[in-house]
């Protein structure tokens, strides 16, 4: 959708042999078990239940191999990992300057719920992987209707997925019934233009994205769809344009882990999204995807060996974005 130039030299590189990674993932998973830092999220009545000891790590890479540990195949409700899928549909469908002026590209530095950070800014935008963003961007998915928008965002996820996300009634009633600050954002971004549809419709649909279940499998396979050009690796249809993953990368890498988000890229040096279930997706342009899923989060709502998992594997498989050496 953009008029950017084509690029004359394509970032590629691959992942290391599958054997390779294979006994990184399963170090990894043996050097984090036994963490017991962090607590489960109960913002939301229902994701209190959660298993604190789930813990799952999947690599996929943009040829469709995967490898998986532990509970990969364990289904949990997305969260905020939907964000910056539910926008690359958005930046797909408007292109990345209408999506930017409309939604705002930088970094709050605030709690993923931050107010302030609507306040904060003239244009009173904020980005599309933070609350106040992601109901915006929701709000501008194509459809004549909030109905027509669920079905565009449950079968967009589902494409990036590869297979149809099943979606978890109870987890969407018990934030629904306690989700009085995720209206009232709507509606202070409604009161300054920033909420493209009926506010109450735009936090529904939002609040039923964040209800869709995944496993850390479907998120690294997301992910590597989002480091493939926008290809998906499984199916071989494309989901989004190129021109399009890397604007959302753009985001993930200076929004992704909310307040945290600096710290994460000079510990990670990749674009990552993290969300209150426990999942953290994390994307290797060019070659593919690590995702994690372990319920306990930190402070700012990051799963805490999500965290440590992925630093672990970025320094070892060699991901981190910002690594040279010396030419002479
Ligand atoms: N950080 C998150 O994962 C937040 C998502 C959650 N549905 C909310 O809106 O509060």
């Amino acid at each position: 959708m953009s008029d950017s130039p084509a690029q004359t030299f394509v970032s590629t590189g691959t992942l290391p042999a599958r054997e390779a990674i294979g006994a990184l993932v399963e170090a990894a998973y043996a050097q984090f078990r036994e963490e017991r830092s962090g607590r489960v999220a109960d913002y939301i009545p229902a994701l209190a239940e959660a298993d604190p000891q789930a813990f799952g790590i999947c690599v996929a890479n943009t040829h469709g191999d995967a490898l998986a540990v532990g509970d990969a195949g364990q289904p949990f409700s997305i969260q905020s990992v939907s964000k910056p899928f539910v926008f690359a549909l958005v930046c797909d469908a408007l292109g990345p300057d209408e999506a930017a002026a409309r939604l705002g590209v930088d970094a709050t530095g605030l709690p993923f719920n931050s107010i302030m950070a609507v306040e904060l800014r003239a244009d009173r935008t904020t980005n599309p992987l933070v609350n106040s963003g992601a109901i915006a961007t929701t709000s501008l998915v194509p459809g004549a209707s909030a109905e027509q928008r669920w079905r565009a965002v449950r079968e967009g996820l589902s494409r990036f997925a590869g297979r149809e996300l099943a979606f978890d009634e109870r987890v969407y009633r018990s934030e629904a019934e306690s989700n009085e600050r995720n209206e009232g954002v709507a509606h202070l971004l409604r009161g300054y233009g920033r909420v493209y549809c009926d506010p109450d419709e735009a936090t529904d649909v939002y609040t039923r994205q964040c209800s869709l279940l995944v496993t850390a499998r479907d998120l690294a396979v997301m992910g590597a769809t989002l480091a493939g050009g926008g290809v998906n690796p499984l199916t071989g249809q494309p989901v989004v344009s190129a021109d399009t993953c890397r604007r959302v990368l753009a985001v993930m890498a200076t929004a992704g882990l909310y307040e945290r988000s600096g710290t994460w890229l000079y510990d990670v040096g990749l674009p990552g999204k993290s969300g209150v279930s426990g999942g953290i997706v994390t994307v290797s342009p060019g070659k593919g995807s690590v995702a994690v899923y372990s319920p306990p989060l930190d402070e700012a709502g990051n799963s805490v060996r999500g965290q440590l998992v992925t630093r672990y594997l970025s320094e070892r498989l060699g991901l981190n974005l910002f690594v040279s050496a010396p030419a002479i």
